[in-house]
């Protein structure tokens, strides 16, 4: 990669990270509010009240809206999974593109169930698929920064640069498709291997032990299981010394886990909402927290994965999933499913009468926003200390 490419990444990632600007806590408190005076019991809609709320303080405004939602999938090969760590092949990754394109996929119907636009990008799959006339329901954009990783347990799994093209390509991703018009973004992935390099982030970045992050992923089980960890705990082993977030990430991989974390930077500068999927997007949702605290802010847990690591990554982020329904796909499959979920929240937030239009005035008590809506209640804390590989 040519030396001013290299430095057009670096200042389009320092320009998005400084553009950040965290939530406004006055829109928050505002439609916290009006939910107060509106023809239900207060707080009758638990949960679907702290969302407007939030979503009004990412947007910064009173008055929020999702009329455009992308549902963007960002795909990748990682050199991990030639270690027997999957329950399948890597050429399934390829194949899997294929599918989104031609509609067949889990996310191509939920993503048409939630009127949402589905949008495919390719970091690096090993050998991209032919697509034909037929696979014209979703673009599957050529991004791509290298064909496929290195096997992070035997060296990095990309070099420093290759990280930085790949978060500024999901920054790049953010930008045009909030040009576009897109007003929240769900965040999904599609790359064979990506539990183990998600378990190897989420344990260097969090320091835990591998062992309790570790999940089935596509489905190992038993002896498969325990190599599985062996594996995280030899990527962690042959990275030792690797403390600077970026290093981190450059040794570790995955291309599109990179591209995702630059994806939510995007989103936290454009005021748009990052919908967050499973294990594998919220570990890129990790990485973008480790470079920018306050990216945390424009994230919303859509559900929670089945897999362990990531109830440890949410409660490290100060998310509350909205659904819980034992899923562990991938491909932003959770994250299309709380679309209508979103919107929902914000009709009736607009849409809704109000108590006093009943003539009645005990419409809403003193105290104002619920506690889990109260401004900084969802706000993570700025990562601490320098824990190790965390840098
Ligand atoms: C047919 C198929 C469709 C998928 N859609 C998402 N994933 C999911 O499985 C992969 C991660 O699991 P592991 O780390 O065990 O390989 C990712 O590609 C993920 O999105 C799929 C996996 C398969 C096999
Ligand atoms: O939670 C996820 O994102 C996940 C879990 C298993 C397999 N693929 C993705």
């Amino acid at each position: 990669m040519a030396d001013t490419d290299q430095s057009a990444d670096r200042a389009l990632i320092e320009r998005t990270i400084a553009a950040i600007e965290g939530p406004d806590h006055e829109s928050s408190a505002a439609v916290a509010r009006a939910f107060d005076g509106k023809v239900k019991p207060v707080r009758s809609l638990g949960q679907l009240e702290a969302l407007a709320a939030r979503v009004a303080g990412i947007q910064r405004t009173t008055t929020p809206r999702v009329d455009s939602p992308v549902v963007l999938v960002c795909a990748a090969d990682h050199g991990i999974a030639r270690t027997g760590v999957s329950a399948y092949p890597q050429e399934v990754t390829a194949q899997m593109l294929a599918a989104f394109a031609g509609g067949r996929a889990a996310v191509s119907i939920l993503a048409h169930q939630a009127d949402a636009q589905l949008v495919v990008a390719d970091l690096g799959v090993v050998e991209p698929p032919q697509l034909h006339p037929t696979h014209a329901y979703a673009p599957v954009l050529d991004r791509r920064v290298r064909a496929g990783t290195d096997n992070s347990a035997e060296g990095p799994a990309m070099t420093r640069a290759e990280a930085e093209q790949a978060v500024a390509t999901g920054i790049r991703l953010a930008e045009e498709l909030v040009e576009g018009g897109a007003d929240l973004i769900a965040l999904g992935e599609m790359g064979i291997g990506s539990t183990t390099t998600a378990s190897v982030l989420t344990s260097a970045i969090l320091d835990r032990d591998p062992a309790r992050v570790v999940g089935a992923g596509t489905g190992v089980e038993g002896e498969a299981l325990a190599h599985k960890v062996e594996m995280v705990d030899a990527v962690l082993a042959r990275h030792e010394d690797v403390e600077e977030p970026w290093d981190v990430l450059a040794a570790m991989g995955g291309l599109e886990i990179a591209a995702l974390a630059g994806v939510a930077l995007g989103c936290a500068a454009h005021r748009v909402p990052a919908l967050l999927d499973g294990f594998i997007s919220t570990a890129g949702a990790l990485v973008a927290w480790r470079l920018a605290p306050a990216a945390a802010d424009a994230m919303i847990a859509a559900h929670r994965s089945t897999e362990p690591g990531h109830s440890m990554q949410l409660q490290e982020l100060g998310l509350t999933p909205l659904l819980d329904l034992q899923m562990r796909l991938g491909e932003a499959s959770g994250a299309a499913l709380a679309i209508p979920l979103v919107r929902s929240s914000l009709a009736l937030l607009q849409d809704m009468g109000e108590l006093a239009d009943l003539g009645r005035d005990d419409a809403a008590p003193d105290d104002t926003a619920p506690d889990d809506v109260a401004p900084d209640a969802a706000s993570p804390a700025a990562p601490d200390g320098a824990p190790p590989h965390g840098g």
